[in-house]
Formats: structure tokens, sequence, C-alpha cells
């Protein structure tokens, strides 16, 4: 499954790629979701993952507080602001993360956290890169924890996903064609 969905991203060019990341960052940013949060976490693409450089422009632009996961061992995440100039370097998977340890915040304690996956659904299910990292980082704390919003090409969208008893559910996905918002 993840395969199948990996391989069907990868079909993508480098011009729709590129407009497909303009569109969901300009779509996203004109939601509610985004425009409310201040302090907001999102992901650095890598291999064929929806770009997030156009959304990380908005939001800079924005003023908002941008963080972004740095791997720690056990697969663990931390999020770390991450500023224009902020130096960075590849982890263990190629991705790119903060080189140094910079300001950190407790994943409770950011308002939006824009989630990488290979597959979702029509009811907030996702399947993700297949290291528990976003379901460990954020078990257990339905009332209190961030919204969490999907950010995936419209092709990612899965008929219906299994749902594993520990996966987060997502409150919100952003595509280039589509904004779902499941809980607002
Ligand atoms: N851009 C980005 N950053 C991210 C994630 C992500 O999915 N995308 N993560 C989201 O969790 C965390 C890193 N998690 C990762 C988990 C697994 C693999 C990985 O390479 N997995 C193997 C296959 C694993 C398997 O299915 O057995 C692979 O692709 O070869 C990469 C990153 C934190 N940062
Ligand atoms: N809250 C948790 N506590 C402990 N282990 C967990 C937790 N959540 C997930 N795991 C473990 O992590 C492994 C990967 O889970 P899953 O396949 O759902 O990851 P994923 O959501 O696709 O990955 P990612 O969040 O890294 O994108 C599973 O084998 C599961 O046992």
């Amino acid at each position: 499954m993840r395969r199948e969905f990996r391989r069907l991203r990868r079909t993508l060019g480098p011009a729709q790629r590129r407009r497909a990341a303009a569109r969901a960052a300009a779509r996203f940013a004109r939601s509610l979701l985004f425009r409310r949060a201040r302090q907001l976490a999102l992901y650095l693409a890598h291999g064929s993952e929806l770009d997030t450089l156009p959304l990380l422009h908005r939001c800079h632009a924005a003023g908002k507080a941008v963080y972004v996961p740095r791997v720690l061992d056990g697969h663990r995440m931390r999020f770390e602001r991450y500023a224009p100039g902020t130096r960075l370097r590849r982890n263990r998977y190629g991705i790119l993360e903060p080189a140094i340890r910079g300001a950190r915040r407790g994943p409770m304690r950011l308002d939006l956290v824009v989630v990488p996956l290979t597959a979702f659904d029509a009811r907030g299910h996702r399947l993700g890169a297949g290291g528990g990292y976003y379901d460990r980082a954020f078990a257990g704390r339905r009332g209190s924890r961030p919204r969490l919003v999907g950010y995936a090409y419209a092709l990612q969208q899965a008929p219906a996903l299994p749902a594993e008893p520990w996966d987060v559910r997502l409150d919100a996905v952003v595509t280039d064609k589509t904004l779902f918002v499941f809980r607002s």
C-alpha cells in the first residue's frame, strides 16, 4: 500500500510538483485553520513528498513561528524553531533538519502541525512513512492536542484506509485541489 502510493507520487513531473505545491499553499493560507495558528510546525519535504517551501514562505510572511521535526533515537522527534537562515543538515533518513539544537516547543504547545503522509482517506485516516513518529508524538491526547493537518497531493487520497488503534486522526487535509475539514 505504502509502496503503491509512493510510486503514484513519483509519476508527477517537476512542473506539476511546483504547481501543486503553490496551489496547496495558497489554499491553506486562505483557510481559518491557517489564519488562526500562531505556532505552527511543518515538515521539510524529502523525496516525492508535496513540497512545503511555498507554505513556509507564507508562514514567515504572515509572522508565524515555524517549527520543523528533528528526529531523535527511539523513533521520537522534537519540534525545533525554523527561522530564515537556520542552518540545516540531513538526518539519517536524508531529510533536512536544523543542524544545531535550537529553541524547541513541546508538541502539545503548538497550535497546528502540518503532517506528511503517504495516503489519506475521506475520514481523516492517515498512512505515514512507517516510523510511527507522528502517532507517538500525539498519542492519546485527543482533547488538548494541536490541529493536525495532512498535506498531500490530491492523488494520495485512498478509498478507505484501515485504522490502526494507535493512529492519530487528522483534523483536516489540504491538497492541491481541495481542503477537507474533518473536525473544526
Ligand atoms: N519530510 C518528512 N519529515 C519527517 C517525516 C516524514 O514523513 N517526512 N517523518 C514522519 O514520520 C519523521 C521521520 N520519519 C521517517 C520514517 C520512516 C522513513 C523511512 O525511510 N522509512 C523506510 C521504510 C520504513 C518501512 O515501511 O519499513 C523507507 O522509506 O525506506 C523516513 C522517515 C520526521 N520527519
Ligand atoms: N503511540 C505509540 N506508542 C508506541 N508505539 C507506537 C505508537 N504509535 C505507533 N507506534 C508503532 O510505530 C510503528 C509504525 O506505525 P505506523 O505504521 O502507523 O506509522 P506511520 O504513522 O505510518 O509513520 P509516521 O508517523 O512516522 O509517518 C508501529 O509498528 C507501531 O507499533
